[in-house]
This record gives structure tokens, C-alpha cells and sequence, in this order.
């Protein structure tokens, strides 16, 4: 499975998911979250990193002009839509994009189905909260085009190969403290999910 590390607020962290092996990382351009870094701090960082590897940025009720805005400054390379957004906010952008279902329910996994898109657990308050699916809806689910989030840690993403998701999503459960990874459990969570 191919593995995003989120949540990045350093180089350092960055290049230990890098050396690690993840596919891509993620920088939280949301005010309200712990881990919340500006466009320009993340530019400072993305500028200094090795070609090949995704920078996400993150976005909860953003209007279309600061996701493009925001992207183009810190050099991003994909957007997260972490929020329910009309279809006209992704007419207007100018960056690839992934859309996010915060799921509820069973059905919702179903959401924009034939589309590559970003699966986490809902929650009143957005994101990086370690709240965790329940892994039975996926079964007999078509998951090759689903990044499963919420909840996994080094242990937990173990038991998901059988379920065939296209990627890995991971913040709270490789931290040291908010917005520092631990990097043993970034390493470990890396692996496992490669295995
Ligand atoms: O990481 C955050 O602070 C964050 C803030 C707002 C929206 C989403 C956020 N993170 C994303 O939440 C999921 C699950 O995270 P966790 O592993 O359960 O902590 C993941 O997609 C993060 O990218």
C-alpha cells in the first residue's frame, strides 16, 4: 500500500517519512488544528525535498481561490479536500485534488466510487483525531481506489492487506506530540504497511 505520513511540520520529520519509504506527506493548512503550518513554513520545507514524493495540502472549508492560492505558495503538489464541497469549488481549482469522505455509516465508504478518494472516520471536530473506522464495512468493498484514514498506527495497518486499499493514511498515530512525528513509529507504520 502506498503510504502518506500527515501532519508534517518540520524538514526533519519530512525527510525521516521520506528515508522511511512514504509516498507522500501532508501539511495541515487548517487554523484550528495542532498541527497547522502556514503556506510559507511549508514552502521553507517542500523547497528542500527530493522529487517523486506527493506534498498534500490540507484543506477544511476552504474557498477554491486560497486552496489554489495556498498550493501555489508552498509548492504543494496535491490538494486533501478534508471538508463536504460543492462541485463548483472543484471546478474552480487548479491543482489535482482528492476529495475526502468523512463516513458515518457503511454506505458512505460508497461516496464518489469511481473516483480515487480519501476514507476517514467521522468526527464533530475535523481531523488527526485517532478516531478509527469500522474495517468490517470494507469487506466486499472494491478498495483499489480507496486511501483508508483514521485511527491506524504500526500495529493496526498490519491486518488491512487482505482488503486491497490503494493507500494509507496516517497522522496521530506515528506522533511523539502534536505535530512532531515519532520517528521509530513512523519507520514501523512505513514498513508494516508495505509488507
Ligand atoms: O491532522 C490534522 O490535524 C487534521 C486536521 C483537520 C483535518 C484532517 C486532519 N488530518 C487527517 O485526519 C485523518 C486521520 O488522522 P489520524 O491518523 O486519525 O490522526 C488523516 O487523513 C489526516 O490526514
Amino acid at each position: 500500500m502506498r503510504t502518506k505520513i500527515c501532519g508534517i511540520t518540520s524538514y526533519e520529520d519530512a525527510m525521516t517519512a521520506i528515508e522511511a519509504g512514504a509516498d507522500a506527506l501532508g501539511f495541515v493548512f487548517y487554523e484550528p488544528s495542532p498541527r497547522y503550518i502556514s503556506p510559507k513554513e511549508a514552502r521553507a520545507i517542500i523547497k528542500r525535498l527530493p522529487p517523486f514524493v506527493e506534498k498534500v495540502a490540507l484543506f477544511v472549508n476552504s474557498d477554491a481561490q486560497v486552496i489554489n492560492s495556498y498550493c501555489q505558495e508552498a509548492g504543494a503538489t496535491l490538494a486533501q479536500i478534508h471538508f463536504e464541497a460543492p462541485d463548483e469549488l472543484y471546478e474552480q481549482l487548479f491543482v489535482p485534488y482528492i476529495k475526502v469522505v468523512r463516513a458515518k455509516e457503511p454506505s458512505d465508504i460508497l461516496k464518489f466510487s469511481d473516483e480515487y478518494r480519501l476514507v476517514d472516520a467521522y468526527c464533530e471536530s475535523y481531523g488527526g483525531s485517532g478516531k478509527r473506522l469500522n474495517i468490517e464495512w470494507f469487506k466486499g468493498v472494491e478498495c483499489s481506489k480507496i486511501i483508508l484514514a483514521g485511527g491506524l498506527d504500526a500495529q493496526n495497518v498490519s491486518s488491512l492487506k487482505e482488503y486491497g486499499f490503494y493507500g494509507v493514511d496516517v497522522s496521530s498515530g506515528v506522533e511523539l506530540s502534536y505535530g512532531k512525528k515519532d520517528t521509530l513509529k513512523v519507520k514501523e507504520f512505513i514498513k508494516n504497511a508495505k509488507k
